[in-house]
């Protein structure tokens, strides 16, 4: 009999699901589970094995939507109540780490009804494996669910989510018909939080929302290939000797303070709005502090720092349209010295079919998430050459790393002067 799709995903999914398994066994880790005290993040650590864990994840995902059928796939459960819920009212800090607790007590602690508790508790166990049932009628945790009672960034990355990321995708193509604009004032966001002001002014209004945000950048820094390392491990650091790099846009420091730690020849100066960097000093652990600054600074206005070695952008341009990255290049130019470089560490958006589909699938749905929060959008390798070309024709040589299993690319251009 000729084989068929299904039956050669199926394949690969044993052949890589034994790999990693094989793995897991041979260093002594855990093996996952959803356990309350199991691991919450794989900690693998060679490439083969990374690479055997995305194939199995590709190819299960494939075998799902191949088992649903196309009709089932155009039907999605797409509800974000029950994780908004578990953020809003804190349920995952009222359920005891290594006990249970009744609906009624919970809801009671919550503030929320008995009936309405359960069911949303219920749909997280079933669609998300956040919190399980032992028993019937009484709640304990999951690893996942733990990791909420426990991580104040996993749980901004939450809020974060839901009260404002997924507000916005409702409201997206409404803003697109209804304002015909790229502006960050036209979005799917700003409707959905009623303002008339840019995201980031917002949040200089709204501390609150400011430092959410701030924790969420922390925790989905966590992410498999999102992790700084791929930063301080992926570009040449050592070659550039004794250098000042400036993390414009850096928040509270966080991928900062990985190249300070990571490269003790490196000084470091985090430039943000003043709101978002304000007592972010205190958190330097004392051994860094000689080397990382922070300064209150608009990326719009004339960059105050020069003759870095290198303007360092995470995360920034990809929150922007293109006429507004070339507005921050050329704010960037009169700072720069011949030979200093401007390095962004974004998206790559790949060639179609040329990257493995749930990396693809997380910068389309990255992209999505620009578009709906920013009016912005990722970028592929002839964007980044556009954008930098048109800030100024000085900027040359655009290199593009993609480290292997990184999720950001690092996108160089060197000032020619
Ligand atoms: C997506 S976050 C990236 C943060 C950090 N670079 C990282 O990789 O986690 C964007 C950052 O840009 C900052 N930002 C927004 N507008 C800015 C402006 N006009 N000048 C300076 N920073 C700004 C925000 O406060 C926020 O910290």
């Amino acid at each position: 009999m000729a084989s068929t799709r299904i039956a050669d995903l199926a394949a690969q999914i044993q052949e890589n699901t034994t790999k990693v398994d094989q793995y897991l066994q041979s260093k002594n880790l855990p093996s996952p589970s959803f356990h309350v005290d199991g691991p919450v993040d794989f900690q693998i650590e060679d490439e083969e094995i990374q690479k055997a864990r995305e194939t199995a994840l590709d190819s299960s995902l494939e075998l799902h939507q191949l088992l649903l059928g196309p009709a089932m796939c155009l039907r999605p459960v797409l509800n974000g109540v029950s994780l908004q819920a578990i953020y809003k009212y804190d349920i995952a800090s009222h359920v005891p780490i290594h006990g249970q607790i009744s609906f009624a007590d919970l809801g009671r602690k919550c503030g929320m009804s008995e009936t309405n508790l359960r069911r949303i508790v219920r749909f997280a166990i079933a669609y998300h494996r956040v919190f399980h049932e032992p028993r019937e009628g009484h709640v304990a945790h999951s690893a996942a669910s733990r990791k909420l009672a426990e991580d104040a960034d996993a749980r901004a990355g939450l809020g974060y989510m839901f009260d404002e990321v997924w507000q916005s995708f409702a409201r997206t193509v409404e803003a697109r018909e209804r304002f015909q604009s790229d502006e960050p004032t036209h979005t799917g966001w700003s409707l959905s939080q009623r303002t008339d002001r840019p995201v980031w002014e917002h949040y200089a209004e709204h501390p609150a929302m400011a430092r959410r945000f701030a924790g969420s950048m922390s925790a989905f820094s966590d992410g498999v290939g999102l992790s700084p390392r791929f930063l301080t491990e992926g570009y040449p650091w050592a070659s550039l000797g004794t250098a000042t790099v400036v993390d414009v846009g850096g928040s509270r420091g966080h991928v900062a303070l990985a190249l300070a730690q990571s490269h003790p020849h490196l000084r470091l100066v985090v430039q943000d709005l003043p709101d978002m960097i304000r007592g972010a000093r205190d958190a330097v652990p004392a051994a860094l502090a000689p080397r990382v600054a922070f300064m209150a600074h608009d990326f719009f206005a004339p960059q105050p720092v020069p003759a870095a070695a290198v303007y360092l952008f995470r995360n920034i341009f990809h929150n922007w349209s293109d006429a507004h990255v070339v507005r921050i290049l050329r704010a960037t130019v009169p700072a720069l010295a011949p030979g200093a470089r401007v390095v962004a560490n974004d998206y790559l958006i790949p060639e179609p079919k040329t990257m493995a589909p749930s990396k693809e699938r997380e910068i389309r749905g990255m992209d999505m998430i620009m578009l709906s929060l920013f009016n912005a959008r990722e970028r592929d390798r002839a964007d980044w050459e556009q954008v930098f070309k048109e800030a100024d024709p000085r900027f040359k040589d655009v290199v593009i790393w993609v480290p292997e299993g990184a999720t950001l690319s690092i996108i160089e251009a060197v000032w020619a002067g």
